[in-house]
């Protein structure tokens, strides 16, 4: 399948999201934490972006803050180009539903639905039926078309992860943040699902990022984008396994006490 499907009306090299001197400071006084500090970094449009770092750097703030889900302290979190410290949360509301997509580890399924009408649930709700056509394709690229009448019981924890991944590119959304969506499966699993994302960015011109701990998922990614406490340190195109574990092992020399 090569048949792109850029989103409409966006110019061809704005990024889909960018944080710019992004600063997210959480409590007050003796309990305060800098989880952020003057990040600024670009997530080009149809790229598969892995963000990776030790425990509390800061990831899944930056893509909490990049998605609306948490207001920053002081710079700008963008989506295409929408400042997001602009909006009213009625007008962050529909940017999270029609622009931004969400894989996380739980699944968040509803037991009593289908895989179809979990998969088509997001775009009930904004009461938007689903273009037939691309319906079809992100059901085919995850691979469900035998399964949609599957309730998530009935599924094992890969295919769920699935309809969740579908349920996520269904309203062709301008990004797709997936935070540790390997966390909860099997390798097999786990490879399976990255698989998919990364067809959905090649073959359905998708943007994801992606937070992840492991070489393994990140060398699915075209990019890796290091966090150190609340700072990008590094990055790396067209990363191997190798590579990143190597990177994360110098990173770990560096920390520790001579
Ligand atoms: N709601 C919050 N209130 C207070 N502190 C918070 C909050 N959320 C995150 N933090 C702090 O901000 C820092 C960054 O947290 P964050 O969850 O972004 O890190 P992370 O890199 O995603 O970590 P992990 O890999 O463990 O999930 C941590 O020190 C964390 O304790």
């Amino acid at each position: 399948m090569s048949q792109q499907f850029p989103s409409p009306g966006a110019p061809v090299d704005e990024p889909a999201a960018r944080a710019t001197g992004l600063t997210k400071v959480y409590g007050k006084g003796e309990t305060q934490v800098t989880a952020l500090n003057a990040v600024s970094v670009e997530f080009a449009r149809g790229r598969f972006t892995a963000v990776m770092g030790p425990s509390g750097s800061g990831k899944s703030t930056l893509m909490h803050c990049l998605a609306g889900l948490d207001k920053v302290t002081s710079g700008s979190a963008r989506i295409g180009d929408t400042e997001l410290a602009s909006l009213t949360e009625r007008q962050l509301t529909a940017l999270r539903r029609d622009k931004v997509g969400f894989v996380f580890q739980g699944f968040n399924l509803l037991p009593t639905l289908t895989a179809l009408e979990n998969i088509t649930l997001p775009l009930r709700i904004a009461g938007r039926q689903p273009d037939p056509a691309w319906l079809e394709t992100v059901i085919a690229t995850v691979g469900l078309a035998d399964r949609l009448g599957h309730r998530p019981a009935e599924l094992s924890g890969g295919q769920q992860q699935r309809v969740a991944v579908a349920r996520a590119l269904v309203s062709r959304p301008a990004i797709v943040f997936a935070d540790e969506p390997t966390g909860n499966l099997d390798s097999r699993s786990g490879a399976e699902l990255l698989g998919f994302l990364r067809d959905s960015v090649r073959e359905l011109g998708q943007t994801v990022v992606m937070v992840t701990h492991d070489p393994v998922a990140a060398a699915h990614a075209d990019r890796v984008v290091f966090l150190a406490d609340g700072r990008v340190v590094d990055e790396l195109p067209a990363p191997t396994c190798g590579a990143v574990l190597d990177r994360m092992l110098r990173f770990e020399a560096q920390d520790s006490p001579r």
